[in-house]
């Protein structure tokens, strides 16, 4: 049923979202060393293993993905296909997020990093019926001056598909104080905010990404349930949970999917939306995800029109795409 339903993807990286073919195809064509030509293999480099203990060994699967995309034409085949594999399981909306820092091995610039993704989205908007926006991140493993270079960037694509500014990689207690200029300066340059928070570390970073930040989603977000400030807060300013399950249970941010905060959260008028992180690297789809959480909390369609709704209220679309978004449903 969740398959032929419409969906909405606030929150999906690029680079953990890239089929495992195109990885061994781009690294053929562009002469890349990869550490297997293998599919099985690199299955099992890329794909988190069941026994993963954390974020920080989570995110090791990404330096593979990323070695093949470092070229213009990759980023732009790996964001077209990120858009067809959604159309095929009916997603109308996404907003891709990626970091463009993280594609500048080669010499390309940021805004040719932006560029080639935005067109490749672009590309695949006009074949099938689904609309997207970017997302792009800064790495909190870089410099806040990195993270200046990055808003500037992508400045002049902002309503030519850059819709919004993240914070993603390693989660530090206390990060969002040090990155508070930068996101102050996206702010002001019209961008809109989402922060991952309060996945890896603590629900007072969720707390600090509203209130310093400005952040107006938290991804995760889930160890808000264990800092009443926090929760509270976001409750009283509306802010949207982008909850990403099966994600969380791999980084073992909770045990297992019935200790998952996003019901609770539902029940109590909370925004929650649903999410897949990283189509590869978590081996999930969003209707997959969607169909683990309405087993595990025996939920139905009127649940799912709800949920649905909270994403297109806090989609970083224009009024357009929501009515249309609105339409579907
Ligand atoms: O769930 C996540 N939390 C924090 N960082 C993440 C998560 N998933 C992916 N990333 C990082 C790894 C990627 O290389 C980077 C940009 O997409 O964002
Ligand atoms: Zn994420």
């Amino acid at each position: 049923m969740l398959r032929k339903l419409p969906k909405i993807e606030l929150h999906c990286h690029l680079d953990g979202s890239v089929r495992l073919n195109t990885i061994i195809e781009v690294a053929k064509q562009e002469n890349i060393e990869l550490p297997s030509f293998e599919v099985e293999t690199l299955d099992s480099l890329i794909k988190v293993p069941e026994d993963c203990t954390s974020l920080e060994e989570y995110l090791k699967r990404f330096d593979l993905p990323n070695k093949i995309m470092q070229s213009k034409s990759s980023l732009k085949r790996i964001a077209f296909e990120l858009l067809e594999d959604c159309a095929r399981e009916n997603v109308k909306y996404i907003e891709v997020r990626f970091a463009p820092s993280l594609h500048r091995q080669k010499g390309l610039s940021l805004e040719e990093i932006i560029e080639s993704v935005l067109e490749g989205m672009h590309e695949a908007e006009k074949i099938y019926d689904i609309k997207s926006n970017l997302i792009i991140g800064c790495m909190r493993s870089m410099s806040v001056e990195e993270a200046f270079s990055v808003v500037n960037a992508g400045e002049k694509y902002l309503n030519r598909g850059v819709v919004a500014v993240d914070l993603c990689g390693i989660e530090l207690e206390g990060f969002a104080s040090i990155y508070k200029e930068p996101i102050d300066l996206a702010r002001s340059l019209g961008y809109r905010v989402t922060i991952h928070a309060g996945e890896g570390a603590s629900g007072k970073n969720v707390l600090d990404a509203i209130n310093l930040l400005g952040a107006e989603r938290i991804g995760h977000g889930i160890r808000t349930k264990d800092t009443n400030e926090a929760y509270d807060l976001a409750k009283a300013k509306k802010i949207v949970f982008e909850m990403c399950p099966t994600s969380n249970v791999q980084t073992k941010a909770i045990n297992n999917f019935s200790k998952h905060p996003f019901y609770n959260f539902y029940k109590d008028d909370m925004l929650v939306t649903i999410s897949t992180d990283n189509r590869t690297v978590s081996d999930i789809d969003l209707t997959n995800e969607l169909n683990i959480i309405f087993d595990e909390f025996n939920m139905g369609i009127e649940e799912y029109s709800k949920i649905y709704l909270n994403a297109v209220d806090a989609c970083f679309a224009d009024s357009n795409t929501k009515d249309w978004l609105r339409s579907l449903i």
